[in-house]
């Protein structure tokens, strides 16, 4: 059976090879009340888990779901989203976009328990883009990514075309034009950062490589699972074949973060601050740029006159507000990470306003600031809405951004030699300073 055919795109050609289950398509294509009308060729279903879901609709017994290795292993459609519909009478479709194809590491977890609702509803690309979701689970989450495919099936998302699940990135990440990297080992008790950094590098080194060899050649990575920013420097590294520039690490958590203390204490609401730039590492030596920012448009020292409030607690509250958040709620950070990957996504696909930016963890090299080349650190930067972005170059430095922007660089040049066997660079040599911490570490 083919997945969810739609006039103004493509369909994939994920299951092609896999005609030796065409008879389990037949199967439960007898037993769904769904109207299906082929389009196309179609082609077989080939996971277990749609008999299951098309058979609980019809009250008719399930046949026994044997799940070969071989069938885990294949990211597959999910469900409804295998279904072929005549798309040809819904006027609607006629002024819809190709399709966008964006696979979702850990997408089994909290963060993506948000985010997929986000994008599957058009908040993030807007009215008139289809959607097709490909998510990236484990033998440890199957069943989970299973039970976020039901309630996206559920959901009734208009612009939700596809709905993919699968184990192997090789296989979720074919044509992809979006990876959100969100999968990645917590740090548990006792766990030594550089271990953490073993461990998460592992898994992004891995994932690198597969989107160098079956994603779009411009697609656009943003890596959320910590440590972010040497994550994200450990993907593209493995990823040659991919521009460097289009991988991020995402600090727009920080920035929204550190927006609301500066309307908290400015006494103003949350929209009124732009230009606000988060420097650095995802970690506690990140800097909340308040030299630059602006709230009504005047530098925020301009209103907000308490420079030492600024300088010690302000910078400190957003450095450490996602422990904090652990501390009150015994996990991080979920919703507002989604939301802020959103955010970072609709800042590539819609232009910047005049005079603002945002801050996004870019590779460093030709950075105008000063910046140690050749690693992944937050900046600011514009776009004209088309998935690129320019870094900002009028921007002010004093002796306290400086310095703080120094201990971030240090901190992950750090990091970096740190994954020296994981970016292909050799012997890892590991000498964290003592205090570097994820947000979430207190
Ligand atoms: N950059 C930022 O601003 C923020 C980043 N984060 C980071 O995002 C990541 C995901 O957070 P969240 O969704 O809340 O976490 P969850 O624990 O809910 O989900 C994480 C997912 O990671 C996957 N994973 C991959 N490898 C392992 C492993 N070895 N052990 C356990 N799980 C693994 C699991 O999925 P599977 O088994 O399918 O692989 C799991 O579902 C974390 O690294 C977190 O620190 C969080 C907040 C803000
Ligand atoms: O440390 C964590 O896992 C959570 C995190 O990144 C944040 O809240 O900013």
């Amino acid at each position: 059976m083919a997945v969810a055919d739609l006039t103004t795109s493509p369909v994939t050609s994920t299951y092609t090879k896999t005609s030796s289950r065409l008879h389990s398509s037949q199967l439960s294509l007898s037993s769904t009340r769904l109207s299906v009308h082929f389009s196309r060729s179609p082609r077989p279903i080939p996971r277990a888990q749609n008999f299951k879901i098309t058979c609980s609709v019809n009250q008719v017994p399930a046949p026994v779901a044997v799940q070969t290795e071989e069938a885990k292993n294949k990211s597959e459609c999910f469900g409804v989203f295998c279904q072929t519909y005549d798309l040809k009478a819904e006027e609607e479709t006629k002024s819809w976009k190709k399709l966008i194809n964006v696979a979702v590491s850990g997408a089994a977890g909290m963060i993506s328990n948000h985010l997929l609702f986000k994008l599957a509803s058009g908040e993030v690309f807007g009215p008139n883009q289809p959607v097709a979701l490909k998510l990236l689970g484990s033998e440890r989450s199957f069943q989970a990514l299973e039970g976020v495919a039901m309630e996206l099936e559920d959901s009734l998302y208009p612009l939700l075309r596809e709905v993919s699940i699968g184990i192997n990135p090789y296989e979720v990440f074919e044509d992809a034009e979006w990876a959100l990297l969100i999968g990645a080992k917590p740090r548990g008790p006792g766990m030594e950062r550089a271990g953490l950094l073993d461990i998460n590098g592992q898994i992004f080194a891995e994932q690198g490589k597969a989107l160098n060899a079956v994603a779009s050649r411009n697609v656009k990575v943003i890596v959320v699972g910590n440590p972010c920013n040497t994550n994200a420097l450990i993907c593209l590294k493995n990823a040659p074949n991919i521009p460097a520039k289009n991988f991020h690490a995402l600090t727009r958590l920080d920035e929204n973060r550190a927006k609301c203390q500066l309307a908290l204490k400015a006494g103003v609401f949350y929209d009124k601050v732009s230009n606000m730039t988060i420097w650095g590492n995802h970690s506690t030596t990140q800097v909340p740029d308040f030299l630059n920012a602006r709230i009504n448009g005047s530098p925020v020292k301009e209103v907000i006159q308490d420079h030492k409030w600024l300088e010690e607690e302000f910078t400190e509250k957003v450095q450490k507000r996602g422990g904090l958040l652990i501390q009150k709620w015994g996990r991080s950070s979920a919703a507002s990470t989604a939301v802020s990957i959103a955010d970072a996504m609709k800042s590539l696909v819609t232009p910047t306003p005049e005079g603002d930016w945002f801050s996004t963890g870019v590779y460093t090299s030709g950075n105008p600031y000063g910046i140690a080349q050749d690693i992944v650190f937050s900046m600011p930067c514009r776009s004209k809405g088309d998935g690129d972005y320019e870094l900002v170059k009028d921007i002010t430095f004093d002796e306290y951004l400086r310095q703080r922007i120094a201990k971030s660089e240090a901190e992950l040049l750090a990091e970096k030699r740190c994954v020296a066997h994981l970016t292909g660079e050799g012997v890892a040599f590991c000498d964290l300073p003592e205090d570097t911490m994820l947000p979430g570490e207190m």
